[in-house]
């Protein structure tokens, strides 16, 4: 099985991306976007960092590279898709998931661990875990806070589409632990394709190898294996 990891101008996660899935024992190769996808690729990380500097809104530049053409054929087609972070927002740029994530409530970048709940066990990217389990992941953003109609948002939860939701230590989703302001503390959601898409702002990546002392993330690249 090989995983493109999708580089863009401004990617900085994609090598973090391929070594994580490495370590898990998937096959994961870095893809330069102007080269278009491999022809067997059987899943596709879109990677965090600063694509295109983050100008315009963060990820709505990488968003309209061709190669964004293939990436939602290949969804169309059932091929696995995960965008992280500055990948969350090329893929909700990108119309292949829902909503936008926009500026953080505190207008600040923040580079801390958070606490997730999980809130749908059942997609691909969820299956390693319990509902209500609670991991911890580290964050690192400007741009993260999820924002979407509130009709929109009503058939999320409706659906079950959302996967991971910010809380405390305890698994209580309150404000406080809410670390820019997302609407419904929502951290991760799936695609409108079907859940083997999804995006999260925070790094599953980075939170994987036994040496960063925290393997809490693997779980997520395991949805490739799903
Ligand atoms: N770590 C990342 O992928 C950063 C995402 C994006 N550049 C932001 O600051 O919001």
């Amino acid at each position: 099985m090989t995983i493109a990891v999708i580089r863009f101008g401004g990617s900085n996660c994609d090598r973090d991306a391929v070594q994580a899935l490495e370590s898990i024992g998937v096959d994961a190769e870095l893809v330069w976007h102007e080269d278009g996808l491999p022809a067997e690729v059987e899943g596709i990380v879109l990677p965090g960092g600063f694509s295109y500097g983050d100008y315009l809104r963060a990820g709505a530049m990488a968003a309209r590279s061709p190669i964004m053409d293939e990436v939602r054929a290949a969804a169309d087609d059932g091929t696995p898709v995960l965008g992280i972070c500055n990948g969350a927002q090329i893929g909700s740029e990108s119309s292949l998931t829902p909503g936008a994530f926009t500026t953080n409530e505190s207008a600040r970048f923040q580079c801390e661990h958070v606490h997730l709940r999980v809130e749908n066990a059942d997609t691909p990217w969820t299956a390693a875990y319990e509902e209500g389990d609670v991991i911890e992941l580290p964050i690192a953003h400007g741009e993260g806070r999820f924002e979407v109609d509130d009709d929109r948002l009503e058939q999320l939860e409706a659906d079950d589409r959302i996967v991971f939701r910010y809380c405390d230590a305890e698994g209580n989703v309150t404000p406080e632990a809410n670390p820019n302001g997302s609407k419904h503390s929502v951290a991760g959601v799936t695609g409108d394709r079907g859940d083997h898409v999804a995006v999260l702002m925070p790094h599953p990546e980075r939170a994987t190898l036994e040496d960063l002392g925290n393997t809490d993330g693997a779980g997520v690249l395991e949805g490739f294996r799903a």
